[in-house]
């Protein structure tokens, strides 16, 4: 028997906060999912979804990528932007030519990357605010609650309703929305990111303390320009002036550490490269320096964090 497009199983890549996430919302919609991991040692294992007091176990199937017995037509990649490339391509051969990909990564530069690679395939590219974290594998604390904006890579699909597959996710209780710019809403987080999280990585400080400390505002307020700038440039829209948008953020996640510090702090790579390093690569195609966007870059590989 045939399976229907709509019954063929999730495949996950990457068990991580984002993945462990989203296996336990497929499985609570009653939804078949596999969590693609790098060495599988079982055939399942339980996932502990926390979200304050509301919490529940699920049992996932696990895969890793040397499997034969697998074929994926719906893969939803939620490893850091410097794993995506490689991860997909360890499952590329799993992959159907008409698979429906959606990548999660934080950042711009990983998504084109793997887009290159599989030009078959239908790729959906998302923003997600949802913050969570592991207290051991496979636990996750949903600590909080945000939204996942999605919307197809190619701009010539640009469909205003996502397909069957992509409208499956975009059932799952995550508040999550379908965009026909998905580029520009990601555009718009990279920016903000840039001129806060290496920032925060470098005085090693919650985001709130960016805005009370006036020669650092001055910087947070540097990075905003250059990258307006270059955002003018690439006729990429942003909602508001991006300092605005910056200090809203700053204040409204004030007591946060942000993503690039908690990296830096567990010794681990940060997404820079696709924040701050995605904006210079693109000033220098157009011949632009961005000196600070290029200092903070280079006085954190001084510093080691890369
Ligand atoms: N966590 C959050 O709250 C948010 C995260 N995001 C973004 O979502 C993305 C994922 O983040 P997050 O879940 O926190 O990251 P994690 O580091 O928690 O998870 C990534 C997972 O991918 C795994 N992985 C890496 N390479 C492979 C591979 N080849 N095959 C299988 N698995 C692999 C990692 O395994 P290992 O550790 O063994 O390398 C890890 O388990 C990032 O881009 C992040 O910026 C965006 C918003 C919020
Ligand atoms: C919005 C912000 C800066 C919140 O900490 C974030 O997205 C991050 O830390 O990566």
């Amino acid at each position: 028997m045939t399976q229907s497009p709509n019954n063929q199983p999730w495949y996950i890549l990457g068990a991580g906060a984002i993945g462990c996430l989203l296996a336990s919302q497929l499985v609570k919609q009653q939804l078949p999912v596999n969590l693609i991991i790098k060495r599988a040692h079982t055939l399942s294992q339980t996932i502990h979804y926390q979200q304050t007091d509301l919490h529940f176990s699920c049992n996932v199937p696990i895969v890793d990528h040397c499997t034969r017995h697998h074929t994926i037509t719906k893969l939803i990649v939620t490893t850091k932007a410097y794993d995506a490339l490689p991860a997909v391509q360890s499952i590329a051969h799993l992959l159907t030519a008409d698979a429906q990909i959606i990548l999660l990564q934080n950042g711009l530069g990983s998504q084109q990357a793997i887009a290159n690679t599989l030009p078959d395939q239908q790729i959906a590219v998302g923003s997600v605010t949802h913050g969570c974290f592991l207290t051991k594998p496979f636990q996750v604390v949903h600590a909080g609650l945000g939204q996942i904006i999605l919307g197809e890579l190619s701009p010539q699909l640009n469909n205003a309703k996502p397909s069957s597959q992509f409208q499956q996710f975009a059932q799952l209780p995550l508040d999550i929305h379908w965009t026909t710019t998905p580029l520009a809403t990601l555009w718009e987080k990279v920016a903000i990111n840039s001129a806060i999280n290496g920032l925060t990585a470098l005085y090693q400080c919650k985001n709130g303390e960016l805005w009370q400390n006036q020669g650092v505002r001055q910087r947070v307020i540097a990075l905003c320009l250059e990258t307006e700038a270059i955002l003018k440039k690439l006729q990429i829209p942003l909602s508001d002036q991006l300092a605005t948008l910056v200090k809203r953020v700053i204040l409204q996640t004030a007591d946060n550490y942000s993503s690039t510090l908690q990296d830096v702090k567990a010794g681990k790579a940060t997404e820079l490269s696709y924040i701050n390093g995605y904006i210079i690569d693109k000033a220098q195609i157009m011949g632009i320096d961005l000196p600070h966007h290029q200092w903070l870059v280079r006085t954190l590989k001084e510093k080691g964090y890369s």
